[in-house]
């Protein structure tokens, strides 16, 4: 006869962290969450697996994913051994025609495949894309400094249904097209945001370096308002990288979007800590939420 092996605590542990999960299995079944996976995010082979397995488990309970990727790190390093010199001007990358190449080449042929391949690794079943596929986003250039940098200004998410409803997961590269066919370079902060936005997304998260907002005595502020991202920002508190970031989520948000999160996408398991456990991960800024469960 099979022998069981006597619990250890960890087994019960386990078990009462899936039981937990139920209501917010329940609540998030058919919802879509928009996810950025910035370059800083990615980290090694293991943390891209960690990930994948996360998004391919969302996936498997019924949740709609959209992953949004950066590369800006892999850029700058291709750049470099083309000795291409790049500059930003307010977050952005100034885009000359043959820095728009390489951009292309990188984002589309290496970052998306990447992240493709290590979901099909996980189980899951992956679209990669850019923002030009399908007429997807539409942008005028943002600023004649920024040279092809692009500006969305119309989204059309008919693909991006049709791959829900196919049970598929869109991996987008922020890229997007003008009116003449010609290819702009969107920051990808902005294309989760916007396509966030355009599909009433339930979840934006945006995947950093950093485990969320933080204020003046340096600790992570874990629920914030617009107001007081506001006041933040104002205060210089809000600086940095993180001002496209924390406007972008209050783009999101005033355009239907229920939450935005900022979090710590290196951490393991930070999507699903997010969106299934009590204890949640990041900063979420919101005005109010259905979603959440009001405090005990
Ligand atoms: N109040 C703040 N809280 C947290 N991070 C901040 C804050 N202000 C500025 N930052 C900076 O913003 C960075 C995140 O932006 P960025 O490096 O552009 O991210 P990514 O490359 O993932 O898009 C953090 O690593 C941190 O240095
Ligand atoms: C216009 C602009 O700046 N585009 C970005 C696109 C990639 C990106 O956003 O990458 P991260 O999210 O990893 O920073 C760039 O060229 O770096």
């Amino acid at each position: 006869m099979k022998k069981q092996k006597p619990m250890s605590q960890d087994w019960f542990a386990t078990a009462r962290t899936l039981s937990e999960a139920l209501p917010y299995l329940q609540r998030y079944a058919g919802a879509i969450v928009v996810i950025k996976f910035g370059g800083h995010a990615m980290g090694d082979t293991d943390e891209m697996a960690s990930f994948a397995r996360d998004i391919v488990l969302m996936r498997q309970v019924g949740v709609n994913p959209v992953i949004v990727h950066g590369g800006g790190p892999m850029i700058n390093e291709m750049l470099g051994k083309l000795n291409i010199q790049s500059d930003f001007v307010r977050g952005k990358r100034v885009t000359d025609a043959a820095t728009m190449e390489v951009v292309e080449m990188v984002l589309s042929g290496m970052v998306n495949k990447r992240i493709v391949q290590a979901i099909q690794d996980e189980g899951g079943r992956a679209v990669g894309l850019s923002g030009k596929d399908g007429g997807m986003i539409t942008c005028e250039a943002d600023d004649p400094e920024l040279g092809l940098v692009g500006r969305p200004v119309e989204i059309d998410t008919d693909l991006l249904h049709h791959l829900f409803t196919g049970g598929f997961i869109p991996v987008i590269a922020p890229l997007g097209m003008g009116q003449e066919g010609e290819t702009y370079n969107i920051n990808g902060d902005t294309v989760a945001g916007t396509i966030a936005a355009a599909l009433k997304a339930d979840r934006l998260l945006l995947l950093t370096d950093t485990a969320g907002v933080k204020d003046a005595n340096g600790d992570v502020v874990t629920q914030l308002s617009p107001a007081h991202v506001r006041a933040l920002t104002d205060q210089g508190v809000i600086a940095g990288g993180m001002i496209p970031k924390t406007e972008t989520a209050l783009t999101a948000i005033a355009g239907g979007v229920r939450a935005a999160v900022i979090m710590d996408g290196r951490a393991p398991n930070a999507c699903l800590l997010e969106l299934f456990t009590d204890h949640g991960a990041g900063s979420i800024i919101r005005d109010s939420d259905p979603l959440i469960q009001p405090m005990a």
